[in-house]
C-alpha cells in the first residue's frame, strides 16, 4: 500500500514558501513565496531582503524612525522578488504560494504578470490600507485568494 500520510500540494508549495522566508533578514517579519504553474511545477521562490548588491549589513533594518532610516522604502517584498526571480517567461495562468498577503505594491505586480490566483497563510496586516487596496485590486479583475488551511501536521527540518 502506498504511503498515507504525504503532504498535499498545498502544504508542499507553503512549506517551500515559509522556507524561503527563513533567508529573510528582516528581524521583524520573514516573508517567503513560491510561484507555481498549473501543473504543480514550481516556477519561482523569493523572500523579502534587500535589492541586490545593497549590503544588508550597511541597510537599515529599523521600522521606526525618520523614513530614510527604515527599511521600508529599501526591502523589496518577497512576491516581488518571486516574480523577478522567475526567468522563464510568462506566469499567466500561475498562482503564488506567499507567508502573508500581498501588499498593494506586489499586487499590481501580481497582476501584470498575469497570476491567477494567491494562497496566502497570514493576514496580518489586514486592517491597513495596503492589504485593503490590494483586495479591491484583486476582486476588480477576478483574481481569486484564499488563505492557506492548516492540514494539523508538524514538520521538524533538522539541517
Ligand atoms: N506582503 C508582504 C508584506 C511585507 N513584506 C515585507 C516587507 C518588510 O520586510 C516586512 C514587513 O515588516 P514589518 O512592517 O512587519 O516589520 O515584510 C513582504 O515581503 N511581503
Ligand atoms: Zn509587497
Amino acid at each position: 500500500m502506498k504511503r498515507q500520510d504525504y503532504v498535499s500540494w498545498d502544504a508542499y508549495f507553503m512549506g517551500v514558501a515559509l522556507l524561503s522566508a527563513q533567508r529573510s533578514k528582516d528581524n521583524n517579519t520573514q516573508v517567503g513565496s513560491c510561484i507555481v504553474n498549473p501543473h504543480n511545477k514550481i516556477l519561482s521562490m523569493g523572500y523579502n531582503g534587500m535589492p541586490t548588491g545593497c549590503n544588508d549589513d550597511r541597510m537599515p533594518w529599523e521600522r521606526k524612525g525618520t523614513p530614510l532610516d527604515t527599511k521600508y522604502l529599501y526591502v523589496c517584498h518577497a512576491e516581488l522578488n518571486a516574480i523577478l526571480n522567475y526567468s522563464g517567461g510568462s506566469l499567466r495562468g500561475a498562482r503564488i504560494y506567499t507567508t502573508l498577503f500581498p501588499c498593494n505594491e506586489c499586487t499590481k505586480a501580481i497582476i501584470q504578470a498575469g497570476i491567477t490566483e494567491v494562497i496566502y497563510y497570514s493576514d496580518k496586516y489586514a486592517d491597513t490600507d495596503s492589504t485593503i487596496a490590494a483586495k479591491r485590486m484583486l476582486d476588480m479583475v477576478g483574481i481569486t485568494y484564499r488563505q492557506y488551511q492548516k492540514e494539523g501536521k508538524e514538520l521538524v527540518l533538522d539541517l
